[in-house]
């Protein structure tokens, strides 16, 4: 992917600092690094050639490719760096804004003590997203403390791990996959608080109390990543496969 880009900038960089008679040279290497082709100048002295308008022209050209490429290794060390917000396309989530964009989805206990998830799936799957993996499991402590890890300092947070692995009922666990399905699955299911969640959204549907709000969904790209890593990060746990009807739905005119 990074050689396909860095190509890209050479190639780029080559067509911008192309002059007639003087760059055309077939190697792409020699092209770019040779910026004094004399043999192309035999009847020129060196003074007169340093101070001709060609060279300067060179020179100026010769500082915008090495500009270029310094911009072209940076982006390439940031992309390096941190590929996730450089391609915005993870191992787990996909690639962002594209049809193979997932998400994590958790039914909770009460969700499913309550008998909803059979409309929760039928919602995702009516709305035309794809269930790539579906599992029902008593969390344990330590995976409810790691997918709740960023409100461990919250004073609900241990009365929300009791509660997600209680055993009373299980939780059922699912990454869908769409188009936008990430901020999408936050709009179906509607705010925290149930009380402030729009009419007809999942939460405003079924549930009053924010303690049991009966589902969750990932809240950004990273978290997705993170959320599918920790509940579906086995090999094999991710079914790659195509609807009948995708096309139907994702195509674009
Ligand atoms: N004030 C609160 N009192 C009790 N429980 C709360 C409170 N705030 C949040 N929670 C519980 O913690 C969960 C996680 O809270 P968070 O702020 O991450 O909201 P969320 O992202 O909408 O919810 P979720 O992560 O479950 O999708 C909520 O869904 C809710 O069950």
């Amino acid at each position: 992917m990074y050689s396909r880009r860095l190509f890209y900038y050479v190639s780029r960089i080559n067509r911008g600092s192309r002059v007639p008679g003087r760059f055309d040279n077939s190697s792409v290497g020699k092209t770019f690094f040779s910026t004094t082709n004399r043999n192309a100048y035999p009847a020129t002295s060196n003074a007169a050639f340093l101070s001709s308008s060609n060279y300067k022209k060179s020179a100026s050209k010769f500082f915008v490719a090495a500009c270029s490429v310094t911009a072209a290794v940076g982006t390439l060390a940031y992309c390096n760096a941190n590929p996730l917000h450089a391609e915005e396309t993870a191992k787990f989530a996909g690639k962002k804004g594209t049809s193979s964009e997932r998400t994590f989805i958790m039914i909770k206990p009460d969700g499913v003590t309550r008998g909803l998830v059979g409309d929760i799936i039928s919602r995702f799957e009516k709305r035309g997203y794809k269930l790539v993996a579906i599992k029902s499991l008593v969390p344990s402590r330590q995976l409810a403390e790691q997918h709740y890890a960023d409100l461990s300092t919250r004073p609900f947070f241990k009365g929300l791990v009791n509660y997600i692995t209680s055993g009373k009922a299980p939780v059922v666990a699912m990454v869908w996959e769409g188009k936008d399905v990430i901020r999408q699955g936050r709009i179906m299911i509607g705010a925290t608080n149930p009380l402030d969640a729009a009419p007809g959204t999942i939460r405003n549907t079924y549930s009053i109390s924010i303690g049991r709000n009966i589902i969750h969904g990932s809240d950004s790209f990273d978290t997705a990543e993170q959320e599918i890593g920790l509940w579906f990060g086995k090999p094999g746990e991710l079914a790659s496969w195509e609807p009948a009807n995708w096309n139907w739905i994702m195509a674009e005119n």
